[in-house]
């Protein structure tokens, strides 16, 4: 489904990915592994078309989508939860709710679609209790929940997930762990998975990457994981 063939980035004159490539299949969970500062975060804003690659292509569904803008590449089916969550603190949790069907705006699912589904608050049940509150006054891990929540509400065909357990309470990982269960279960949304925990990579992911200092240097799948190996790669 997504093609990252040969890619360079740079910030200013440095090269922070060097010939990098990746596929994902559809409906699968992908991790993405590597220490901090390897890059990651570059690659899935390249994608999402956030930076722009020096060299290489990206091809969604075998089209090209190089010079697609965010927008459009979210219309087509990618959805993005940055590190951070960036959700809207000053809107209500259903204001940002809301916001997750702007991207099915121009398609047929709309007009079927005004109101945010049920599956949602079964992924989240908190968000339910909340829906009145604004985002920022929701703890940390709220809002990461809340910000996947709003990136499936436009219904991805992939979604792509920066670190979704950084800096969130241990009761609401084990949430976020679960959910991303649930989603791989229904088949319908793949993910790609930005992870430092190698565990929660093999128990999840159906394949993996591992990024060292900008390049990508491991792949496979789950059964080719070597979990003392994958975990030397990214310790600190
Ligand atoms: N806007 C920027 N301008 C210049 N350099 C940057 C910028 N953003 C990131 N970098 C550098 O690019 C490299 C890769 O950063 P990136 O955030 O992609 O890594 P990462 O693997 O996602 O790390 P982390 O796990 O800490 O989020 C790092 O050396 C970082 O300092």
């Amino acid at each position: 489904m997504l093609q990252v063939e040969n890619l360079e980035v740079c910030y200013g004159q440095s090269a922070v990915l060097r010939d990098v490539s990746m596929s994902v299949a559809k409906g699968a969970v992908t991790c993405l592994l590597g220490r901090n500062g390897v890059g990651k975060t570059t690659l899935i804003k390249t994608i999402m078309g956030l930076l722009k690659a020096r060299r290489g292509n990206i091809f969604w569904n075998e089209r090209e989508i190089n010079r697609l803008l965010p927008e459009e590449r979210a219309r087509m089916g990618i959805g993005y939860v940055p590190q951070g969550r960036e959700i809207f603190p000053f809107l209500t949790v259903e204001e940002n709710l809301l916001l997750g069907l702007e991207v099915l705006k121009h398609s047929k699912e709309r007009k079927n679609n005004k109101s945010i589904p049920d599956f949602i608050y079964e992924l989240f049940p908190v968000l339910r209790q909340m829906l009145s509150r604004k985002g920022g006054s929701l703890s940390g891990g709220q809002q990461q929940q809340l910000a996947i929540a709003r990136a499936l509400v436009g219904n991805p065909s992939l979604l792509l997930l920066d670190e979704p357990r950084e800096g969130v309470q241990p009761s609401i990982v084990l949430e976020i762990e679960q959910a991303i269960r649930i989603v791989k279960q229904q088949k319908e949304t793949g993910i790609v998975l930005v992870e430092q925990s190698v565990e929660f990579a093999m128990e999840v992911a159906d394949s993996y990457f591992v990024l060292e200092k900008g390049e990508m240097i491991e792949s496979g799948t789950t059964e080719d994981m070597n979990l003392a190996t994958l975990q030397e790669y990214i310790a600190i």
